[in-house]
């Protein structure tokens, strides 16, 4: 099978920075890739270029067989991308914001109003199409949003915290959800830090670190016979010092008169 996403030698730099570090990533249809990572390690940026949100990167990235800078309205037209912690219009209502969307994908108005009310029932927001949406809660923002970004029925799913602020209910429909997108031969690239709903959903996991791919494989082949759950293995992979030494030295920061 040919992967759909490509990555070969990608670097990117902010100034002198490096951000990513000449990665290679090979990712296949009907997958659902975990892409972990500590905090700064790389993994909006390497988000941002394969939505064509960046494009000032060295190295070859191809989707579905485009070199993506010479074909990014084609391969945005075939990603669904929901960002974390996204500015919603939110004077506007999740029937006029999906509308707005959905005719960014030139997508008919029927087939808009049709779906978007669709999947907001399913998310127990049907009765909230034409409420403003500054009165939302995060949970009832992060419903819009990941309808806003499935609302074209893209092949490729690049979700960023998902999960974010959504309750139990809500929880176990999206990771269902993750499972129907999958066995519809969608791609679904999946950034979080929740380690074990990563653990659960992926059937890869891409861990990366200072901008360099320092883990790629199923779970199994990451535990390489150890029961270790992803939180152990992230922990060993990625961290140099004791954990559990520093969240004393921050407690003890803050027992400390001097410092104010
Ligand atoms: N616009 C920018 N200008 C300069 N540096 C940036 C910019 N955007 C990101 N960086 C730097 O690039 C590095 C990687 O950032 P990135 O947002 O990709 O990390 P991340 O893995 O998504 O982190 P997190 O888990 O905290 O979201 C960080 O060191 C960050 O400071």
């Amino acid at each position: 099978m040919e992967p759909i996403i490509t990555i070969r030698n990608l670097s990117k730099s902010y100034g002198d920075k490096t951000v990513l570090n000449n990665i290679n990533l090979e990712i296949f249809p009907g997958q659902i890739i975990g892409y972990i990572g500590p905090n700064g390690a790389g993994k909006s940026t390497t988000v941002k270029i394969l939505t064509g949100i960046i494009d000032d990167y060295s190295g070859e990235v191809t989707v579905a067989g485009k070199e993506l800078r010479a074909n990014v309205l084609e391969v945005k037209r075939m990603t669904g991308y929901v960002p974390e912690l996204a500015e919603l219009y939110d004077l506007l209502t999740p029937r006029e914001y999906l509308s707005f969307i959905g005719r960014l994908y030139h997508l008919p108005e029927d087939v808009i109003a049709a779906r978007a009310q669709k999947m907001l029932d399913s998310f127990g927001l049907g009765s909230n199409m034409d409420q403003r949406m500054d009165s939302f809660s995060k949970g009832m923002r992060q419903k819009v949003l990941l309808t806003s970004g499935l609302l074209h029925n893209p092949s490729i799913v690049i979700l960023d915290e998902p999960l974010s602020g959504l309750d139990a209910n809500a929880v176990i429909m999206v990771k269902e959800l993750l499972q129907v997108l999958k066995q519809e031969g969608k791609t679904i690239f999946y950034c979080s830090h929740m380690m074990d709903v990563v653990e659960k959903v992926s059937d890869r996991i891409m861990l990366i670190d200072k901008g360099n791919i320092i883990a790629n494989g199923t779970i199994a082949e990451l535990r390489a016979n150890t029961n270790d759950s992803l939180e152990q293995i992230f922990a060993k992979l990625t961290s140099t010092e004791d954990l559990q030494d520093r969240a004393d030295a921050i407690a003890t920061a803050l027992q400390n008169k001097d410092n104010g």
